[in-house]
């Protein structure tokens, strides 16, 4: 056995920076998430092509025809996207995720010297991909258990870790403004990191955090889309009780959220010193707001981000 270690796996970075071609970036589970992130790097890399990408799915169902549509690799057998990819994204609900890491774990095992070649010559690939999981309550822990694999690389036998990062993206990625908080696990290099930052910077933005907080992040953004949009719904709503027409209450609503963003992001004002600035001594503001925190909204949203994150430990499977 030759021990591979955690080095950098120099083929595949080169091939993501260097422009000799595309980086290969395979989707184990095409829902929701992976094709917002799909969407995002499609427009993102329109004109260079720098991402080729693929993805599997349980069925040929919806998603993997939405996916085929997009111009995307399919399959509904993992072993292509372990053949094929320098990149794999785990983005299975979190009960599927360590069995196909088992799955994974046996394709490794299985892959003799003949199914690295293609036409008689070394398949092209890399087979020691990073792994990203945007898996929620998956830790890099419970992945690592599963990822130190052993495979053949041309005449030698290999065994070690297979690079993970976790992350928390949003479906906000498929406008590419998605929030992706991550961490490095304990065998990703900085070349690893780079290729990992090239992809999901390219959907949005990204925040280095430490593993603790993700199952809160969870909540607070991956969720947050959601909650969000029930409070725009809700002000669209209250623009619709007033008797403005609904279509232009929905456009209005979700302006006002992102202008009241913007605010924030680009003037750095905090939301308190945006609500002193707006509500005027006996004005409207200050009468409307009397009926938010008398209805507890405040409270209601942080119990909301409390519970959601209570959610994301209890969904942990055990190891
Ligand atoms: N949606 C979101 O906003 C966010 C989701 N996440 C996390 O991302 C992950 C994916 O979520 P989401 O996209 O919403 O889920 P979806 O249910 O939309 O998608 C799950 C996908 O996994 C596929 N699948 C199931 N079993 C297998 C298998 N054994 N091999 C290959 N593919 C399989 C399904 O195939 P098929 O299409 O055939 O059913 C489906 O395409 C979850 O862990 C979630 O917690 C994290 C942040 C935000
Ligand atoms: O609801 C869920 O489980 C996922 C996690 C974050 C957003 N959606």
């Amino acid at each position: 056995m030759v021990e591979s270690g955690a080095g950098p796996s120099s083929k595949r970075f080169k091939m993501a920076s260097g422009g000799e071609g595309a980086t290969h970036v395979g989707f184990i589970g095409g829902g929701n998430l992976a094709r917002a992130i799909t969407e995002g790097l499609l427009q993102a890399d329109d004109k260079q092509k720098r991402f080729k990408i693929h993805a599997s799915f349980a069925t040929n169902g919806e998603n993997y025809k939405k996916m085929q549509t997009l111009g995307v690799a399919v399959t509904t057998n993992n072993k292509d996207i372990v053949l094929s990819c320098d990149v794999i994204v785990l983005s299975v609900k979190p009960h599927q995720v360590l069995p196909v890491l088992e799955e994974l774990r046996k394709i490794y095992q299985d892959i003799d010297e003949n199914q690295l070649l293609v036409g008689g010559a070394p398949l092209p690939r890399n087979l020691r991909p990073l792994i990203v999981s945007v898996a929620t309550s998956i830790t890099i822990k419970q992945i690592e258990e599963k990822t130190e694999i052993s495979w053949k690389m041309g005449r030698a036998d290999m065994l070690g870790h297979l690079p993970v990062i976790r992350c928390l993206p949003t479906v906000a990625s498929s406008v590419r403004a998605g929030v992706t908080v991550y961490t490095s696990g304990h065998f990703s290099t900085e070349n690893d990191n780079k290729l990992f930052l090239d992809i999901f910077n390219s959907v949005g933005f990204t925040q280095d955090v430490p593993e603790q907080y993700i199952d809160g992040f969870t909540a607070f953004t991956g969720s947050g889309v959601a909650f969000m949009g029930l409070v725009m719904e809700a002000l669209a709503d209250g623009g619709v009780l007033v008797g403005i027409p609904r279509g232009m209450a929905d456009k209005i609503a979700a302006y006002t959220m992102m202008s009241t963003a913007k605010i924030v992001i680009e003037r750095g004002m905090k939301p308190h010193e945006i609500r002193t600035s707006v509500a005027s001594p006996g004005g409207t503001t200050i009468h409307g707001l009397k009926v938010m925190e008398d209805a507890g909204v405040r409270g209601g949203v942080m119990g909301a981000v409390q519970r959601g994150t209570e959610r994301a430990k209890e969904l942990r499977p055990p190891s």
